[in-house]
């Protein structure tokens, strides 16, 4: 029984929290934040999330590079919302887990506004942690294989502190994710709060922007459109490619797992661009002529993570091969640019 402070026993019980609250989230027992949920990855992982009815979702997203197209499926279900909201601005909502992906990804969207970018990486990364701060809530970081910039090790494990020009045109990004890194590992040491940091390898799959520049979506848009795949010089760069459930998989491993990382989520399978261009032109369009363009500064000349890590810590690898997921993608691409197969 609640006591008024004033010698006098109330009887009256506390007030029952609204109705509607009730009705709404009756059977979710885990509110869930996704930064950057309307955006490749992120609406992927909301997919997920969702399967899991105790699971209540919350998108926050500026729509930079997102859609709402993304969160369709979801938008009026009783266990979701979607907020516009911009990371670089503070949230107030009570969350149990915050899984921060805000930041443009592909490097065209993130050179476009460096400031921008920067300023989401370090003040978007700060609001969410002071969130998980007063809130209590994990957080989990997606950052990057760039943090190693043009590593000087082959493959990449964590331990490595990378190659990183501080003051180039890509340095918006990967500085900015190396700084966000560092504020989740003080907001760690300083105030307890649970962190999780995943470094994630170029991911691929359906939903990625057609015009984002990146080397997969470029390719596949390229081979469907019937125009040259251009490979930027010197083609003998390399990445290695995750396809996006592996990716999911892992990033939700790491959020449930004891380990705070960082820990490389990725797919060692390591392509050259020529190599790649040679894997869609056969899997999509074997007409299609391959071409090289310039290409532009402070690009990683080799990149492959070493996943040894994951895989001891959160028993998790990647399943989707590469030429298994080139596919996967293609239906997806068709869809959007309204181009059919040919018979
Ligand atoms: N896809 C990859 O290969 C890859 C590799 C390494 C790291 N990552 C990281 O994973 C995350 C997701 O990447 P993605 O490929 O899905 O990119 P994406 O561009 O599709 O998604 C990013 C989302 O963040 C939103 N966003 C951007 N700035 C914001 C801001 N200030 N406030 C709120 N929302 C904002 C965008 O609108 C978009 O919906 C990013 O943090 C990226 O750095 C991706
Ligand atoms: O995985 C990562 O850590 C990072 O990977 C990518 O950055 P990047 O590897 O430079 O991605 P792309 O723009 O797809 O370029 C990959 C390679 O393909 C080449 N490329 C790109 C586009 C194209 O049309 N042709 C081409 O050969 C580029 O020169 C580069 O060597 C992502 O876009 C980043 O968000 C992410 O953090």
């Amino acid at each position: 029984m609640a006591s008024n402070g004033n010698n006098h026993v109330s009887t009256k019980p506390p007030p029952e929290p609204s109705p509607l609250r009730k009705a709404k989230f009756f059977q979710a027992n885990m509110r869930i934040l996704v930064t950057g949920g309307a955006g490749f990855i992120g609406s992927h992982l909301v997919d997920k999330l969702m399967e899991n009815e105790k699971n209540e979702v919350i998108v926050a997203d500026n729509y930079f590079t997102g859609s709402k197209d993304n969160l369709k499926k979801w938008i009026g279900h009783p266990r979701f919302e979607l907020i516009r909201h911009d990371v670089t601005e503070p949230l107030l909502i009570e969350v149990d887990q915050i899984y921060h992906l805000a930041c443009p990804a592909s490097p065209i969207f993130y050179k476009y506004n460096p400031v921008k970018t920067i300023k989401t990486n370090v003040i978007g990364t700060l609001n969410m942690l002071g969130l998980a701060k007063r809130t209590g809530a994990r957080i989990l970081l997606t950052s990057t294989s760039e943090v190693y910039g043009d590593p000087l090790v082959h493959p990449q494990d964590e331990t490595y502190w990378g190659n990183v020009n501080p003051i180039g045109v890509r340095s918006c990004y990967d500085e900015g994710k190396r700084v966000a890194e560092t504020l989740m590992f003080d907001y760690h040491r300083q105030h307890g709060i649970e962190i999780r940091i995943a470094r994630i390898f170029n991911t691929y799959g359906p939903r990625m922007n057609i015009d984002d520049g990146r080397v997969v979506s470029n390719f596949i848009a390229q081979a469907i459109r019937d125009e040259p795949l251009t490979v930027q010089l010197p083609g003998t760069q390399t990445r290695s490619f995750c396809y996006v459930s592996d990716m999911v998989n892992g990033l939700m491993r790491l959020m449930d797992g004891e380990n705070t990382g960082p820990i490389n989520i990725g797919n060692p399978g390591e392509f050259t661009m020529l190599e790649l261009a040679e894997n869609v032109k056969e899997l999509i369009n074997p007409e299609v002529k391959i071409i090289t363009v310039e290409n532009t500064p402070d690009d990683p000349r080799q990149r492959k993570p070493d996943i040894t890590k994951a895989k001891e810590l959160l028993g998790w690898e990647p399943k989707v091969k590469l030429r298994d997921g080139l596919p996967l993608m293609e239906e997806d691409f068709r869809d959007r640019l309204g181009i059919s197969r040919k018979k």
